[in-house]
């Protein structure tokens, strides 16, 4: 089975580039190994802190953030980071290539119950014009030169993107190396199966509510089939399924709080996901535009997500924009 470096040179990845990926493989694998370890590492449980975005941060959270900042800053490619669990953004080498921005562990909620998390990753080219401080990575997501996320479930996978498809590479834990395991990700056009936090039902839209009723009434319905519905609560393993067997997934539009009414992050979660779900042929959206040709006001914005098998995103908007 083919390792990471040479996979990256026969796609012909930027050295720097390839310095980067394996960069974020060698934090991947230090996670990977405190989780397995689980409370003999004396890592589970919460910090008594708030990150930025008001959630209680885990000692993984922390652990995690520190482990990808510390190392990702030791290589010279890499000109600035921006991290869920960070205020601004924090420089690197002056004359680096790259941006990284990215979720160090997502899933959170799943760590003390030994469920599925992940390292959620976006690479985007340092600007050359001058631009500094954050407006560096306020660019769309379709500026991004590779995306991807490290899973780590009942095996340690590497699922990445650098604009040639999707790679799967999985850790071997005998010689603690990524070896490639599917070449070419691809997303069924259609779908049976979708994903959502159905306890927020009252809090959407009139519209995501009609979408759903239609799903849930399957066969005897208007959409003349039943549905299945699973939902992971770490949108890296969620999104993870749709990858391999195709669904919809989306976090919509919620008005629980008015000044919160979306809860995943662009930057984070929905450009990575975004670029990889495309790679694969699938569709991802904000309900409003395309994810990738938004245009990122702050680091830390947050934005609707539907994403997954192309032709149920389609119908899922088709609801939203009241054709149906
Ligand atoms: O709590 P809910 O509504 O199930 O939300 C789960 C969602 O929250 C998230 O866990 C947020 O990520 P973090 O753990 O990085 O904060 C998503 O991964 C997931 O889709
Ligand atoms: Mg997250
Ligand atoms: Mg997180």
């Amino acid at each position: 089975m083919q390792r990471l470096i040479p996979t990256l040179r026969q796609d012909q990845v930027a050295e720097g580039l390839i310095s980067v990926i394996n960069t974020l493989q060698i934090c991947a694998k230090e996670i990977s190994f405190r989780l397995h370890q689980g409370e003999l590492a004396g890592v589970l449980g919460s910090t008594l802190d708030e990150n930025i975005q008001g959630e209680t941060q885990k000692k993984l959270d922390v652990l995690s953030n520190q482990l990808l900042k510390d190392i990702l800053l030791e290589n010279k490619f890499v000109r600035a980071v921006a991290s869920e669990e960070e205020e601004g953004i924090v420089d690197g080498f002056s004359d680096g290539k790259y941006l990284i921005a990215f979720d160090p562990l997502d899933g959170s909620s799943n760590i003390d119950i030994n469920s599925m998390v992940g390292t959620i990753f976006s690479i985007l080219p340092a600007p050359t014009d001058g631009t500094e401080d954050e407006a560096m990575f306020l660019q769309p997501g379709s500026n991004q030169v590779a995306a991807g996320y490290v899973l780590y479930g009942p095996s340690t996978l590497l699922v990445f993107t650098t604009g040639k498809g999707v790679r799967v590479f999985t850790l071997d834990q005998k010689v603690g190396e990524f070896l490639l395991t599917e070449h070419d990700l691809e997303i069924p056009k259609d779908t049976c199966e979708f994903a959502i936090n159905m306890s927020n039902y009252r809090h959407w839209q009139p519209e995501m509510r009609h979408y759903i009723d239609d799903l849930l009434a399957g066969e005897t319905g208007p959409r003349c089939k039943n549905f299945n519905m699973r939902w992971i609560a770490a949108m890296v393993a969620d999104v993870h399924r749709v990858l391999c067997r195709g669904g919809l997934f989306t976090y919509p539009w919620d008005c629980r709080e008015a000044n919160k009414p979306y809860k995943l992050r662009l930057m984070y979660e929905g450009n990575p996901m975004a670029m990889l779900v495309e790679q694969a042929g699938g569709q991802a959206h904000s309900g409003e535009q395309r994810i990738l040709d938004i245009q990122p006001q702050h680091i830390h914005q947050r934005i609707g997500v539907i994403l997954g098998s192309s032709n149920e995103v389609d119908a899922c908007l088709s609801y939203l924009q009241g054709s149906q």
